[in-house]
Protein backbone atom coordinates (compact mmCIF):
# COMPACT_ATOMS: atom_id res chain seq x y z
CA UNK A 1 0.00 0.00 0.00
CA UNK A 2 0.94 3.48 -1.14
CA UNK A 3 1.61 6.32 2.07
CA UNK A 4 -0.33 9.47 1.66
CA UNK A 5 1.59 11.79 -0.71
CA UNK A 6 1.22 15.46 -1.11
CA UNK A 7 0.50 15.83 -4.88
CA UNK A 8 0.91 19.69 -5.15
CA UNK A 9 3.87 22.37 -4.54
CA UNK A 10 3.90 23.53 -0.55
CA UNK A 11 3.32 27.43 -0.28
CA UNK A 12 6.49 29.09 0.55
CA UNK A 13 6.33 32.12 3.74
CA UNK A 14 8.53 34.20 1.19
CA UNK A 15 9.86 35.17 -1.86
CA UNK A 16 6.89 35.17 -4.75
CA UNK A 17 4.50 32.88 -3.56
CA UNK A 18 4.50 35.91 -0.30
CA UNK A 19 3.72 38.32 -2.86
CA UNK A 20 0.78 36.41 -4.34
CA UNK A 21 -0.60 35.37 -1.19
CA UNK A 22 -0.87 39.21 -1.16
CA UNK A 23 -2.15 39.78 -4.62
CA UNK A 24 -4.92 37.02 -4.09
CA UNK A 25 -5.86 39.01 -0.85
CA UNK A 26 -6.22 42.65 -3.46
CA UNK A 27 -8.69 40.45 -5.61
CA UNK A 28 -10.99 39.34 -2.67
CA UNK A 29 -10.39 43.08 -1.12
CA UNK A 30 -11.53 44.62 -3.98
CA UNK A 31 -14.67 43.08 -4.84
CA UNK A 32 -15.15 43.46 -1.04
CA UNK A 33 -14.83 47.08 -1.35
CA UNK A 34 -16.73 47.18 -4.53
CA UNK A 35 -18.16 50.28 -6.10
CA UNK A 36 -19.96 52.18 -3.03
CA UNK A 37 -15.91 52.41 -1.42
CA UNK A 38 -14.79 55.24 -0.23
CA UNK A 39 -11.16 53.97 -0.27
CA UNK A 40 -9.15 56.50 -3.18
CA UNK A 41 -9.80 54.17 -5.97
CA UNK A 42 -7.65 56.24 -8.65
CA UNK A 43 -4.64 55.98 -6.15
CA UNK A 44 -5.14 52.44 -5.87
CA UNK A 45 -5.01 51.52 -9.15
CA UNK A 46 -1.84 53.56 -9.28
CA UNK A 47 -0.21 51.96 -6.80
CA UNK A 48 -1.10 48.29 -8.11
CA UNK A 49 0.14 49.33 -11.64
CA UNK A 50 3.54 50.43 -10.15
CA UNK A 51 3.83 47.10 -8.45
CA UNK A 52 2.85 45.66 -11.49
CA UNK A 53 5.43 47.93 -13.72
CA UNK A 54 8.69 47.12 -10.77
CA UNK A 55 7.68 43.30 -11.05
CA UNK A 56 7.79 43.28 -15.22
CA UNK A 57 11.03 45.19 -15.00
CA UNK A 58 12.43 42.46 -13.14
CA UNK A 59 10.88 39.23 -15.11
CA UNK A 60 13.06 37.01 -17.70
CA UNK A 61 11.88 37.22 -21.26
CA UNK A 62 8.37 35.15 -21.96
CA UNK A 63 9.79 32.43 -23.60
CA UNK A 64 12.47 31.69 -20.55
CA UNK A 65 9.74 32.32 -18.04
CA UNK A 66 8.32 29.34 -19.96
CA UNK A 67 11.29 27.46 -19.50
CA UNK A 68 11.63 27.72 -16.08
CA UNK A 69 8.01 26.86 -15.40
CA UNK A 70 8.16 23.23 -16.75
CA UNK A 71 11.47 22.68 -15.02
CA UNK A 72 12.29 19.90 -12.24
CA UNK A 73 10.11 20.74 -9.17
CA UNK A 74 8.08 24.01 -11.26
CA UNK A 75 5.56 21.81 -12.48
CA UNK A 76 3.10 22.32 -9.83
CA UNK A 77 3.80 25.81 -8.85
CA UNK A 78 2.05 27.99 -11.37
CA UNK A 79 -1.30 26.19 -12.69
CA UNK A 80 -4.37 28.20 -12.03
CA UNK A 81 -6.06 25.38 -9.49
CA UNK A 82 -3.12 24.49 -7.21
CA UNK A 83 -0.28 27.25 -7.99
CA UNK A 84 1.32 29.00 -5.03
CA UNK A 85 2.60 30.99 -7.59
CA UNK A 86 -0.17 31.75 -9.78
CA UNK A 87 -2.79 34.18 -7.71
CA UNK A 88 -6.35 32.89 -9.39
CA UNK A 89 -5.41 29.67 -8.39
CA UNK A 90 -7.16 29.36 -4.98
CA UNK A 91 -5.06 27.26 -4.34
CA UNK A 92 -6.01 23.69 -3.64
CA UNK A 93 -3.65 21.79 -1.98
CA UNK A 94 -4.13 17.82 -3.23
CA UNK A 95 -3.18 14.64 -1.01
CA UNK A 96 -2.56 10.74 -3.00
CA UNK A 97 -4.06 8.57 -1.13
CA UNK A 98 -3.46 5.12 -0.03
CA UNK A 99 -6.92 3.97 -1.87
CA UNK A 100 -5.77 5.98 -5.11
CA UNK A 101 -7.86 8.41 -4.59
CA UNK A 102 -6.51 12.16 -4.63
CA UNK A 103 -8.23 14.63 -2.02
CA UNK A 104 -8.45 18.15 -0.72
CA UNK A 105 -10.22 20.65 1.15
CA UNK A 106 -10.85 24.03 0.57
CA UNK A 107 -13.24 27.24 0.49
CA UNK A 108 -13.70 29.24 -1.62
CA UNK A 109 -14.53 33.14 -1.59
CA UNK A 110 -16.28 35.97 -3.58
CA UNK A 111 -14.10 35.83 -6.53
CA UNK A 112 -14.95 32.37 -7.52
CA UNK A 113 -19.12 33.62 -6.93
CA UNK A 114 -22.06 32.52 -9.25
CA UNK A 115 -25.42 32.48 -8.12
CA UNK A 116 -25.73 34.38 -5.27
CA UNK A 117 -23.56 33.04 -2.29
CA UNK A 118 -22.61 30.06 -3.95
CA UNK A 119 -19.76 28.76 -6.18
CA UNK A 120 -19.74 29.28 -9.92
CA UNK A 121 -20.06 26.48 -12.14
CA UNK A 122 -17.47 27.09 -13.89
CA UNK A 123 -14.87 27.11 -11.22
CA UNK A 124 -16.22 24.07 -10.15
CA UNK A 125 -15.11 22.81 -13.68
CA UNK A 126 -11.99 23.87 -13.53
CA UNK A 127 -10.97 22.49 -10.22
CA UNK A 128 -12.16 19.01 -10.96
CA UNK A 129 -10.81 19.11 -14.52
CA UNK A 130 -6.99 19.53 -12.59
CA UNK A 131 -8.28 17.13 -9.89
CA UNK A 132 -9.23 14.43 -12.04
CA UNK A 133 -5.65 15.36 -13.80
CA UNK A 134 -3.92 15.12 -10.93
CA UNK A 135 -5.73 11.38 -9.68
CA UNK A 136 -4.44 10.06 -13.19
CA UNK A 137 -0.65 11.61 -12.32
CA UNK A 138 -1.24 9.61 -8.86
CA UNK A 139 -2.25 6.60 -10.40
CA UNK A 140 0.58 6.58 -12.75
CA UNK A 141 -1.16 6.82 -16.44
CA UNK A 142 -2.37 10.65 -17.40
CA UNK A 143 -3.25 12.64 -20.25
CA UNK A 144 -5.45 15.19 -21.93
CA UNK A 145 -9.07 15.83 -21.09
CA UNK A 146 -11.20 14.64 -24.13
CA UNK A 147 -13.75 15.33 -22.49
CA UNK A 148 -15.34 16.59 -18.96
CA UNK A 149 -19.07 15.27 -18.16
CA UNK A 150 -20.65 17.49 -15.17
CA UNK A 151 -23.52 16.95 -13.27
CA UNK A 152 -24.75 19.72 -10.39
CA UNK A 153 -26.20 18.15 -7.84
CA UNK A 154 -27.10 21.01 -6.04
CA UNK A 155 -25.64 24.98 -4.93
CA UNK A 156 -21.87 24.50 -4.07
CA UNK A 157 -21.78 27.18 -0.85
CA UNK A 158 -19.39 29.75 -0.47
CA UNK A 159 -17.24 30.12 2.61
CA UNK A 160 -17.79 26.57 3.71
CA UNK A 161 -15.16 23.89 3.54
CA UNK A 162 -15.47 21.90 0.48
CA UNK A 163 -14.14 18.81 -0.04
CA UNK A 164 -12.69 17.93 -3.72
CA UNK A 165 -12.08 14.26 -4.53
CA UNK A 166 -10.94 12.65 -7.83
CA UNK A 167 -10.12 8.55 -8.60
CA UNK A 168 -9.09 6.84 -11.71
CA UNK A 169 -11.62 4.20 -12.53
CA UNK A 170 -10.38 2.69 -15.85
CA UNK A 171 -7.23 2.65 -18.83
CA UNK A 172 -8.72 1.26 -21.80
CA UNK A 173 -5.66 1.39 -24.09
CA UNK A 174 -5.28 5.85 -24.74
CA UNK A 175 -8.24 5.98 -22.60
CA UNK A 176 -8.77 7.25 -19.52
CA UNK A 177 -11.58 7.23 -17.64
CA UNK A 178 -11.82 9.24 -13.99
CA UNK A 179 -14.41 10.46 -12.01
CA UNK A 180 -14.37 13.22 -9.01
CA UNK A 181 -16.99 15.11 -7.12
CA UNK A 182 -17.07 18.28 -4.79
CA UNK A 183 -18.81 18.07 -2.08
CA UNK A 184 -19.85 20.46 1.39
CA UNK A 185 -20.72 18.80 4.64
CA UNK A 186 -20.95 15.53 3.10
CA UNK A 187 -23.02 16.03 -0.13
CA UNK A 188 -22.41 15.59 -3.55
CA UNK A 189 -22.62 19.28 -4.74
CA UNK A 190 -21.11 18.71 -7.96
CA UNK A 191 -19.74 15.60 -9.69
CA UNK A 192 -17.62 14.86 -12.68
CA UNK A 193 -16.65 12.30 -15.35
CA UNK A 194 -13.92 12.52 -17.33
CA UNK A 195 -12.39 10.66 -20.52
CA UNK A 196 -8.62 11.48 -20.63
CA UNK A 197 -6.61 10.62 -23.78
CA UNK A 198 -2.85 9.55 -23.31
CA UNK A 199 -1.28 12.45 -25.08
CA UNK A 200 1.34 15.10 -23.09
CA UNK A 201 2.26 18.42 -25.36
CA UNK A 202 6.34 18.57 -25.28
CA UNK A 203 7.58 21.07 -22.58
CA UNK A 204 9.00 23.95 -23.60
CA UNK A 205 13.04 24.10 -23.85
C1 LIG B 1 -1.06 19.13 -17.90
C2 LIG B 1 0.02 18.18 -17.55
C3 LIG B 1 0.86 18.64 -16.40
C4 LIG B 1 1.99 17.69 -16.15
C5 LIG B 1 2.72 18.06 -14.90
C6 LIG B 1 3.51 16.94 -14.43
C7 LIG B 1 3.57 16.64 -13.13
C8 LIG B 1 2.77 17.39 -12.19
C9 LIG B 1 2.01 16.46 -11.33
C10 LIG B 1 0.69 16.51 -11.15
C11 LIG B 1 -0.15 17.32 -12.00
C12 LIG B 1 -0.78 16.47 -13.03
C13 LIG B 1 -1.72 16.82 -13.84
C14 LIG B 1 -2.26 18.16 -13.92
C15 LIG B 1 -3.52 18.07 -14.53
C16 LIG B 1 -3.94 18.82 -15.48
C17 LIG B 1 -5.31 18.68 -15.84
C18 LIG B 1 -5.62 19.66 -16.89
C19 LIG B 1 -5.97 18.92 -18.14
C20 LIG B 1 -6.17 19.84 -19.23
O1 LIG B 1 -6.62 20.92 -19.06
S1 LIG B 1 -5.72 19.34 -20.79
C21 LIG B 1 -6.24 20.71 -21.80
C22 LIG B 1 -7.62 20.52 -22.39
N1 LIG B 1 -7.61 19.46 -23.36
C23 LIG B 1 -7.16 19.65 -24.61
O2 LIG B 1 -6.72 20.71 -24.97
C24 LIG B 1 -7.22 18.44 -25.52
C25 LIG B 1 -7.39 18.88 -26.96
N2 LIG B 1 -7.59 17.70 -27.78
C26 LIG B 1 -6.57 16.99 -28.27
O3 LIG B 1 -5.40 17.37 -28.17
C27 LIG B 1 -6.91 15.72 -28.95
O4 LIG B 1 -8.20 15.75 -29.49
C28 LIG B 1 -6.77 14.48 -28.00
C29 LIG B 1 -5.37 14.44 -27.40
C30 LIG B 1 -7.83 14.53 -26.87
C31 LIG B 1 -7.01 13.21 -28.80
O5 LIG B 1 -6.30 13.31 -30.03
P1 LIG B 1 -5.26 12.20 -30.54
O6 LIG B 1 -4.96 12.54 -31.97
O7 LIG B 1 -4.13 12.06 -29.61
O8 LIG B 1 -6.05 10.87 -30.45
P2 LIG B 1 -7.23 10.32 -31.41
O9 LIG B 1 -8.02 11.40 -31.98
O10 LIG B 1 -6.58 9.33 -32.33
O11 LIG B 1 -8.15 9.54 -30.34
C32 LIG B 1 -7.70 8.40 -29.65
C33 LIG B 1 -8.93 7.68 -29.18
O12 LIG B 1 -9.66 8.53 -28.27
C34 LIG B 1 -10.98 8.83 -28.79
N3 LIG B 1 -11.31 10.24 -28.53
C35 LIG B 1 -10.55 11.30 -28.72
N4 LIG B 1 -11.16 12.40 -28.35
C36 LIG B 1 -12.38 12.02 -27.89
C37 LIG B 1 -13.47 12.72 -27.36
N5 LIG B 1 -13.45 14.05 -27.21
N6 LIG B 1 -14.55 12.02 -26.99
C38 LIG B 1 -14.59 10.67 -27.13
N7 LIG B 1 -13.55 9.97 -27.62
C39 LIG B 1 -12.48 10.63 -28.01
C40 LIG B 1 -10.87 8.56 -30.28
O13 LIG B 1 -12.14 8.25 -30.83
C41 LIG B 1 -9.90 7.41 -30.33
O14 LIG B 1 -10.59 6.22 -29.96
P3 LIG B 1 -10.38 4.84 -30.77
O15 LIG B 1 -8.92 4.53 -30.61
O16 LIG B 1 -11.27 3.88 -30.08
O17 LIG B 1 -10.76 5.14 -32.16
Amino acid sequence: MTAPQELTADPHQDGVDAAVTAARRVIESLLRAGSGSTAEMGRIADQLNSVADNLDEHAPAMNQRMVDMWAGEGTTRHDPVTGPENAIAPPLQLIGQSDGSVRGVLTLGLPYQGPPGHVHGGISALILDHTLGVANHWAGVSGMTAELTLRYHRPTPLFEPLTITGVQTGVDGRKIRTSGAVTAGGEVCVSAEGLFIAKHLPRPR
